[in-house]
Formats: C-alpha cells, sequence, structure tokens
C-alpha cells in the first residue's frame, strides 16, 4: 500500500523531480551518482568551463565579452606588509596532558629577526596535522594539505593582529559598505619544506563571513606562494617568502628602528580559489583568520543603492565597458523593443544558510565587481535589479524519478502520466542550472519538498543555452530572463557535497530512521561547496551562486530614456 501514502501533488511533482524522501524510504532506488569529485592539479588555476557554450544572440554577444572588464575593475584580494613597532608575543598554552607533567606555557618573542630556532621548535612541538573539508568529511590527507595546526584557543597572541591599518585597507577594498569588519583569529599553520595546500575555496563560518585573511610570522622560507584566483585572474602572494630574512625587508629606520618585526598580510574574497604552493627550503608560518562584516546589509541594504555607488566608485576609476555596451543595445530600437529582463550571473558566491537564505542581505554584502555592476546597473542607469539565489543540478538527472507502477497508479487516478521516454528527455533537459525565485521562496520550497509537503514552488530551469527558462512555474517568478550574460564562465564547478537536515533532532522517534540519511540532494542546493576541497567540512554553511535578474525597460519609456543616457 505504497501510494496512498503519497500525497497527490506530491505524485506528480516526483514525476518531474527529484524524491530522496521516498528514496530514503527504500521506495526508490537514489538515483543520485557520487562519483568521486575531480580534484585539479596543484597548477590548475583556472576554472575549466564545463558548460555547453551558449548561442548568444549576436547583439548581446558584446555583452558577455565585457564582462572580464567587471573582474578587472575591482579587487578580489588586498595584500601588503607592514613594520610593527613591537615585537609579537604568542603563548603557547599548555594542554591538559602536559601542563599534568609539569609543562609550563611557551612564550615566543618575534622581534625583527623573525621566528627563532628554538621558537620555532615550540610551535612544531605543539603542532598536529592539519585537516582540510572534504565532502561532509574532516580529512588528513598530504598529498592534499601538508601543514601542521595550532588552533586558535590552543595560544593566545599579545599583539593586535591583525593591525588596524590592514583591517582599515581590507575594509575600504572589500567591504565598504560595512560599518564595521572583524577578524575571527583561526590557527596557526606552519608549512615545512614541501608543505602545501592545493586549491581549495574555504568553508564559510556563516553568512557573515566575507573573506579570508592569512598573515604570515616572519620566518625564512622559500616558496609557498598563496595563489588566489578569480574569473581568470590569478594573484601570486609571495607573503614574505623568498629567503630573505624578514627583517631585512624593512625600510631601514635612521635611530630609532622599530623593535617589531615586518608582517605580510593577504585577505582575499574567500569563495575565491586558492592555494598554497609547496614550501621549497625554511617554515612558512601563517595565521589565518575569517573576516566577517556585520551590519553590510542594513546599511546599505533597501533599494536605495546611491550610498553603494558612492562605496565603489573610487575603486571603478570609470564606467564599465559592461554597462556602456548595455546603454548601446538600450539605445537601439531595435533591441528588445518590448523590454525584457536580463540574468546576470554573479562573479562571486555568496556564504549562505541554506535555512536561513535571505535576499535583504543584498546588495550590502556585494563583493567586488558585483557591486560594482550592481551599483552601476541600478544607480548609474536607473534599473530595477532583483537577487535571486542560482540553484545546480549536476547529476543530469537531478535524482529524478520515474517508476512504471507510479505511472500506472497516476492513470488510475487522473493524475498526469509521463512515458519514460519522456522522462528520459528530461533527464538530458534538466542537467544544468536553475534560477531560483527569491532566497525566502526557495528556501520554502527546499523545506518543504524535503518534508513531503510538497507546496513549494517551481524553480524555473536555465537551459543549456543559458537563455531559456524552461519550466513553467507553480508560482512563476515575477520576471523572465531572456537574455544571459555570465553563465558559462562562472558556473562551472558542481557541487559533491550533500547536506544533512539540520533538525533531525527534532523529528519524531519514528520518523528517525528514514529521515538520517535524508540529506539535501545536490541537484537541490542553493549551492555548492563545490568540487574544490574547502578548509572544513560544512553543513551548515554553503556558497550560493546568485544572479541579478535586470529589468531592461520597453523602447520609448522614461525608464528606457533615462537608461540609454543621453
Ligand atoms: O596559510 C595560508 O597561506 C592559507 C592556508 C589556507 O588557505 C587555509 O588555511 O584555508
Ligand atoms: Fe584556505
Amino acid at each position: 500500500m505504497l501510494a496512498p501514502a503519497i500525497p497527490s501533488r506530491l505524485a506528480s511533482r516526483a514525476n518531474r523531480w527529484a524524491r530522496p524522501a521516498l528514496a530514503a524510504r527504500g521506495l526508490v532506488a537514489s538515483r543520485h551518482s557520487d562519483s568521486a569529485p575531480e580534484q585539479p592539479s596543484t597548477r590548475h588555476v583556472a576554472a575549466k568551463a564545463s558548460a555547453t557554450p551558449r548561442e548568444a544572440p549576436r547583439a548581446e554577444q558584446g555583452l558577455d565579452a565585457k564582462l572580464g572588464d567587471v573582474a578587472a575593475a575591482s579587487p578580489f584580494f588586498v595584500a601588503g606588509s607592514q613594520q610593527l613597532q613591537r615585537a609579537i608575543q604568542v603563548v603557547l598554552i599548555a594542554g591538559r596532558e602536559r601542563a599534568s607533567g609539569g609543562a609550563q606555557a611557551h612564550v615566543l618573542t618575534i622581534g625583527k629577526d623573525g621566528v627563532s630556532k628554538d621558537d620555532l621548535e615550540a610551535l612544531l612541538q605543539a603542532a598536529e596535522p592539519a585537516p582540510f573539508g572534504r565532502d561532509s568529511e574532516l580529512v588528513i590527507d598530504p598529498s592534499y594539505r601538508k601543514a601542521l595546526q595550532i588552533k586558535a584557543g590552543a595560544f593566545v597572541l599579545d599583539t593586535i593582529l591583525p593591525t588596524r591599518e590592514m583591517l582599515a585597507d581590507i575594509a575600504s577594498l572589500m567591504q565598504p559598505s560595512a560599518p564595521q569588519i572583524f577578524a575571527q583569529l583561526h590557527k596557526i599553520n606552519i608549512y615545512g619544506p614541501g608543505g602545501m595546500f592545493k586549491a581549495h575555496a574555504d568553508t564559510p563560518y556563516g553568512n557573515s563571513q566575507f573573506g579570508s585573511l592569512v598573515v604570515t610570522l616572519p620566518s625564512v622560507f622559500e616558496g609557498g606562494e598563496l595563489l588566489v584566483q578569480h574569473t581568470g585572474q590569478t594573484a601570486t602572494l609571495p607573503l614574505g617568502g623568498g629567503g630573505a630574512p624578514a627583517a631585512d625587508q624593512a625600510p631601514a629606520g635612521p635611530e630609532q628602528a622599530p623593535a617589531g618585526p615586518v608582517v605580510h598580510f593577504a585577505a582575499f574574497f574567500s569563495d575565491c580559489i586558492h592555494e598554497v604552493l609547496p614550501v621549497t627550503s625554511g617554515h612558512r608560518v601563517t595565521l589565518t583568520y575569517n573576516l566577517l562584516a556585520v551590519g553590510a546589509a542594513q546599511r546599505s541594504g533597501g533599494h536605495g543603492s546611491a550610498p553603494l555607488l558612492s562605496t565603489v566608485r573610487p575603486l571603478a576609476g570609470g564606467g564599465l565597458p559592461l554597462v556602456s555596451q548595455l546603454r548601446t543595445l538600450l539605445g537601439d530600437a531595435s533591441w528588445h523593443p518590448e523590454g525584457t529582463t536580463m540574468g546576470y550571473v554573479l562573479q562571486h558566491k555568496y556564504a549562505t544558510s541554506l535555512w536561513e537564505l535571505n535576499d535583504r542581505m543584498f546588495p550590502g554584502v556585494l563583493k567586488g565587481g558585483d557591486r560594482l555592476l550592481y551599483a552601476e546597473l541600478s544607480q548609474g542607469l536607473g534599473l530595477k535589479v532583483r537577487v535571486v539565489p542560482i540553484h545546480q543540478n549536476l547529476d543530469g538527472d537531478g535524482g529524478l524519478y520515474w517508476s512504471e507502477w507510479e505511472e500506472k497508479w497516476n492513470a488510475e487516478n487522473g493524475e498526469p502520466v509521463r512515458t519514460h521516454e519522456e522522462f528520459l528527455a528530461d533527464v538530458a533537459r534538466f542537467k544544468g542550472w536553475f534560477v531560483g525565485h527569491s532566497f525566502e521562496s526557495d528556501q520554502e520550497f527546499l523545506e518543504s519538498y524535503f518534508d513531503g509537503r510538497g507546496d513549494g514552488g517551481w524553480p524555473h530551469w536555465v537551459g543549456d543555452s543559458g537563455a531559456e527558462l524552461m519550466r513553467p512555474a507553480m508560482r512563476p517568478a515575477k520576471e523572465v530572463a531572456s537574455v544571459w550574460v555570465g553563465l558559462t564562465p562562472t558556473l562551472t564547478r558542481p557541487s559533491s557535497v550533500s547536506y544533512r537536515r539540520r533538525y533531525e533532532s527534532d523529528v519524531e522517534e519514528d520518523d528517525w530512521e528514514e529521515r538520517e540519511d535524508n540529506v539535501l540532494p545536490k541537484s537541490a542546493m542553493a549551492i555548492n561547496q563545490s568540487r574544490w576541497s574547502g578548509n572544513e567540512p560544512s553543513f551548515e554553511t554553503v556558497y550560493s551562486s546568485v544572479a541579478f535578474l535586470v529589468k531592461l525597460p520597453a523602447w520609448g519609456t522614461p525608464e528606457r530614456e533615462r537608461a540609454k543616457g543621453a
């Protein structure tokens, strides 16, 4: 008696969509393929486009061609060095066992000459192998990350690092409208000869995390460059490496040379793939931090983009070519005379907690080039811009479900019937991405979907052409984008992560078994830890791909007049 347990609405939905809840109950075989994520090689720094190239209409190809300029116009990292006035003291707190053995906390004093041999020894003694997140597991794999770590909590710094100056630079370039940013100390990392960390994105700690910060403690090492990539650009940051004693790099002070060392730092948006190249000699000792922005959303939220533009204008140094191209197109009466909606896939991904997706965070939390573009479109051109999540379906079948038995049941009960051939056609069609309705309604959708309540909205699928929205929505999106920009280069990293339900502990005893392995399918995730490893495993916060839906006004309207400019 399986069929009556399936509410008819869900049953008809199941014909078209994944049904993990049923799979978990053993009613259907799970169709999620768990192929191992493809790991990038150390030197493989450019994200490889795996999407089918879209066939954009000729007029719109110019828009895509200008995309690189958006990335180039705004930085994705901030790096520099600073001469400290005082030596840095690091107190290594002895563990309980060691304390009982009479060990004392060890105090390191790191002055101009950097980490001494004895201090390095003490650091190595206190350290343990550094794990990282692979899918949902914390693993130690020296072929991927070879490093030692000392976790925050096992040491105390007496010096305020990052310095106020570092934080100010980071804030003004990376979070210009956040009233306050914070650096949350994560750990000390020690990379000896051969030490490295292959390409990964940093697992977000919550939706206020925008970046990661690395500060190197001065020591002599070679190699160990930090590579950070973003939309085809790669920054190579030596962070004080290169063999010269760190103190030698300080500008020679005349009489009163500062007692402190020179420290190097690099901050980057933490969705950017980065890696630490192998250290060839010496020891590279870093402090890592999560960068959190507080209040960014409130400050520039709502519809007011004016404050946003004033914060990004100094970064831009002129208009974006993408925007002037759009302006030219809008000035052509034959280009979408009725008006349309343009979709733009943002260059960065945004940390969101799946169950707290929130579009009110935008535009305040926008990063780099995305922020610049938003400001230009909304304030510069006066266009209406909506921010929506993009979801990804990896499997090709998206966990789509078809059962002969159930089709028979559907036929007998007047439900829509889909043939197996139709199912196979859908399988091919559903590989790719779909545009969410809004963060809030998608949350509702995903939750109801897993609950079997089945009352969420339907998303719109984006075809491989990147230009089409394929499925009619049960609750139609307000806009339907006919022009897509940026789809191919940005959405190239399929997720390999599944997410466990958070409220397992709330469910009834009886439901426990079936819900235990009831994971969010890759196909429905608001994206995506990606096939790249993270620095931590995480269920809670993921990176979401995000799109702008930009309303392009009809010819002859005042909005079009304003947008096309003089
Ligand atoms: O130590 C570094 O330079 C960065 C290491 C890193 O990427 C991480 O800990 O996530
Ligand atoms: Fe990292």
